[in-house]
């Protein structure tokens, strides 16, 4: 390299000083080449040529680029808005849409947000999973008074009925031989029934809903006489000796406490749509703004639930909706939906649980694994939420006026709902002093983007029973047109 250099060095050097003519004789030489009048004019019309050239490659980059956005905005419906020429070609329904999602940023993260023209609400991240918000001051005092006397008005029922009858006929019915429901129960099949094993079975026979605790379930064991050596264990020979029936004809006749049930509250529904009270489509559009959705999903959602815990009451941990499979159908599109399938559940995308008084004593939510899945990791039942409240990641504390929000599934990275959140884990604490009374609005999007669109194309086209109407209330299980309160 070294020489390269050296020598290139040299060459430069060399015709740089190179006496080869002399100086004069070079300039008269460029006189005649450079500065002849026939050079200038090959000079300027290259130059024109150069710059026309520049021109026109500006206007084509201009206009194709042009063509390119329009041609984008018509593929893509979503944004098909200046493109009145030609219409779309898919109902207005059916457009791409991507559903907002608001981020956490961090715990604790506050954001101002408007919710009400002219005044500004402060939102705090309570977890980012579950996604999870705390308004303060969603409602006002006389808004919470309003909706607590409407529901009284309206009337609330026991939110889970006790051990109901026919049960004992459905297990009549079974027909399997006490072999093959040792070996169904048997989950981890090492030939013997553990008592969590055994609490499945009891959920089975009696109404799904009864809260057993272990201790319940050697209270039952003793009743029956079923586990002979006492060792909290059922071996086939113990299981066999009891009939089908044996534990829900024990529950019946030792008579369920509603402190046993999965949830004790009684609630009813409130219709928002047009002609409701103020009030309540005031809240609905105070919902729109704060999920920052499009305004007919909240509309087509279920409509306001609001229950009542007398003191004593709770609501074990559970999720407001249901895990995705390709089989299951979501509730509240099951009509529309083309296929029949068994499985059904409800597909609340978001909860926004609103506090309508200030509980005196208990009755926090809870969320046992916000933020940290402990839930594996101790051999407290966090479910339990009359007995481990305190073991939970996260509670809070009712607080009239204050909202809360979460999802509960996650996104699907393309804008519309993805996977269920299993964080989204929660429970009402017990009651321990005076009463509570909360509000649910749930915000139901079919995780299946098609047939959320064949159910807004279906609601549509009955325009008479939109806002709520076509409505899905999970009481009465077949659609009704609220037409009351
Ligand atoms: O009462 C609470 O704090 C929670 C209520 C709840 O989870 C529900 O109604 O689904
Ligand atoms: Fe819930």
């Amino acid at each position: 390299l070294g020489h390269q250099r050296s020598a290139l060095h040299n060459r430069h050097t060399v015709s740089a000083t190179s006496p080869l003519r002399p100086p004069c004789e070079r300039l008269s030489c460029h006189k005649s080449s450079v500065c002849s009048r026939s050079y200038f004019v090959v000079v300027m019309v290259f130059f024109h040529v150069y710059i026309i050239n520049v021109i026109a490659l500006l206007f084509y980059v201009h206009y194709s680029s042009g063509q390119e956005d329009a041609s984008r905005s018509r593929d893509a419906p979503a944004t098909n808005h200046q493109c009145p020429e030609r219409p779309p070609s898919k109902p207005e329904f059916l457009r791409e849409v991507s559903l907002t999602r608001i981020e956490g940023i961090r715990v604790g993260h506050v954001q101002r947000v408007s919710l009400i023209p002219g005044t500004v609400h402060e939102m705090r991240t309570l977890s980012l999973k579950p996604l999870l918000f705390e308004i303060p001051g969603f409602l006002s005092a006389d808004e919470c008074r309003v909706v607590m006397q409407l529901a009284q008005l309206k009337g609330l029922m026991e939110s889970q009925l006790m051990v109901q009858d026919g049960q004992e006929e459905l297990a009549k019915e079974l027909n399997l031989s006490p072999e093959e429901i040792f070996n169904l129960l048997d989950i981890n099949q090492d030939g013997q029934l553990q008592l969590h094993e055994v609490y499945v079975t009891v959920l089975w026979f009696s109404s799904d809903g009864i809260w057993l605790t272990p201790e319940n379930l050697r209270e039952i064991y003793a009743g029956l006489k079923a586990d002979k050596d006492g060792n909290d264990l059922l071996s086939l020979e113990e299981f066999k000796l009891l009939s089908n029936d044996a534990f829900q004809r024990f529950l019946l006749q030792r008579g369920v406490k509603r402190s046993q049930l999965v949830r004790n509250s009684r609630h009813t529904w409130l219709y928002q749509g047009k002609g409701a009270h103020q009030v309540l489509q005031d809240i609905k559009a105070r919902v729109t703004r704060l999920t920052r959705l499009p305004p007919t999903l909240v509309d087509l959602s279920e409509p306001l639930q609001v229950v009542r815990y007398e003191e004593g009451g709770h609501y074990h941990a559970h999720h407001d909706s249901g895990p995705v499979y390709p089989e299951t159908a979501c509730t509240h599109t099951r009509l529309a939906a083309n296929t029949s399938t068994p499985f059904e559940t409800s597909c609340r995308y978001i909860t926004v649980l609103f506090y309508l008084n200030s509980v005196e004593g208990g009755g926090e939510t809870a969320f046992p694994v916000a933020d940290n899945r402990t839930y594996d990791e101790n051999d407290v039942d966090l479910l339990d939420t009359r007995r481990n409240c305190d073991r939970s990641n996260l509670r809070v504390k009712p607080t009239k006026g204050t909202a809360v929000f979460w999802y509960n599934y996650l996104s699907d990275g393309r804008g519309w709902v993805g996977e269920q959140d299993e964080y989204a884990l929660h429970g009402g604490c017990v009651v321990t002093l005076g009463t509570k009374w909360v509000a649910n609005k749930w915000i139901n999007i079919d995780p299946d983007y098609q047939r959320q669109a064949r159910y807004q194309q279906l609601v549509s086209q009955h325009p008479e029973e939109d806002d709520d109407g076509l409505t899905l209330n999970p009481d009465i299980q077949s659609p009704t047109i609220h037409q009351d309160l």
